[in-house]
């Protein structure tokens, strides 16, 4: 085994992992790190690999090329020093058991257990303490599966799609207790398609495209890699649409009609060349805006451009 960064305190090394299933290369020569008091989201299309890459980082699939690390050890080790908490996407709950019973083995389990009424607490489950696992709706089910997580102290947490099914209480505590363990110094990985979330709770993004890794930044580097800026004005009575589409620098253009003309809304990767053409149009825009684009329109820009890179 090399030396890494990984043997030298970073939480977990990735170094070119692949894993296929078939012909499909679901992680594709995937080099990584995190560190302590990350916050780090994993974006990505559907199939892009999230899952495949956070099953690797568990150990609960096997790369066939390359190493993947957990705090300078396997995943296995980590996992069985109470290093990792994780909350899978379709992490099966045991049926015939009340939430504190499957809370309290939890805590049991773990070599650096919270007190059982802290973390339901915390997960907003006291209530439901005495339910059975099984008479659960989909919201509490998941915050049940976020109390598992948060049994013990972990040095990294792992999250699948957390927040799925949650309602906006259970979203903003589950954030805040991230947050709290983020301070505390530990390394939370989320897969997620909330680009919101993304944008509000990371301080780093990682966005990958058919298993591989397309962009690793801050939300705001990961908006000014996508290169491109919104353009909206309006402009009253007739308009010539076509010499508007016709402007230098679009990437896209909707033009939709309003009370007394139309809303034009443009993404320009020049967006101050883009605006100096609209006024060389001898048009007079109204409510002109410029603006950065969204982490979510980013992301469909970054993952666009890939796809039609490679088509
Ligand atoms: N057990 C499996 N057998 C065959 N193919 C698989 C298996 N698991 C995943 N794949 C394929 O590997 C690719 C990556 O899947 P993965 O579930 O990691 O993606 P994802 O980014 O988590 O997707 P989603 O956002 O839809 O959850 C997909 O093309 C998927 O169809």
């Amino acid at each position: 085994m090399t030396t890494t960064e990984a043997d030298t305190g970073a939480v977990v090394g990735f170094d070119q992992v692949t894993k296929a299933y078939g012909d499909v290369r679901a992680v594709d020569g995937l080099t990584l790190r995190l560190h302590p008091g990350e916050t780090v989201a994993l974006l990505g299309p559907n199939g892009a690999g999230k899952s495949t890459t956070l099953d690797l980082l568990l150990g609960l699939k096997q790369p066939d090329s390359g190493s993947v690390q957990v705090f300078g050890t396997s995943p296995r080790e980590a996992i069985v020093a109470g290093r990792v908490g994780a909350m899978l996407q379709s992490g099966g709950l045991m049926d015939e058991v009340t939430v504190a019973e499957l809370v309290k083995l939890a805590a049991a389990l773990h070599p650096r257990p919270y007190e059982v009424s802290d973390v339901l607490a915390r997960a907003g489950i006291t209530q439901i303490a005495d339910r059975k696992v099984n008479k659960l709706s989909g919201g509490q089910a998941q915050r049940v599966r976020f109390a598992l997580a948060t049994a013990g102290a972990n040095d990294l947490i792992v999250l699948d799609e957390p927040t799925t099914g949650m309602d906006v209480s259970a979203r903003q505590a589950f954030w805040a207790t991230m947050r709290e363990q983020a301070v505390q110094g530990r390394a939370v990985l989320f897969a997620t398609h909330y680009l919101e979330e993304a944008d509000a709770i990371a301080d780093r993004v990682l966005v990958l495209h058919r298993g591989r890794l397309l962009a690793d930044g801050t939300a705001a580097e990961i908006k000014a890699k996508a290169g491109a800026r919104r353009v909206s004005f309006d402009l009253q009575g007739p308009i010539d649409e076509a010499s508007l589409r016709a402007l230098p620098f679009l990437t896209s253009i909707t033009v939709s009609a309003n009370g007394s003309g139309n809303t034009v809304r443009i993404q320009s990767t020049d967006a101050d060349a883009t605006v100096h053409a609209v006024y060389g149009l001898g048009v007079y825009p109204r409510n002109l805006e410029v603006a950065g684009l969204g982490l979510e329109q980013a992301f469909v820009a970054i993952t666009e451009a890939e796809e039609a890179k490679q088509s």
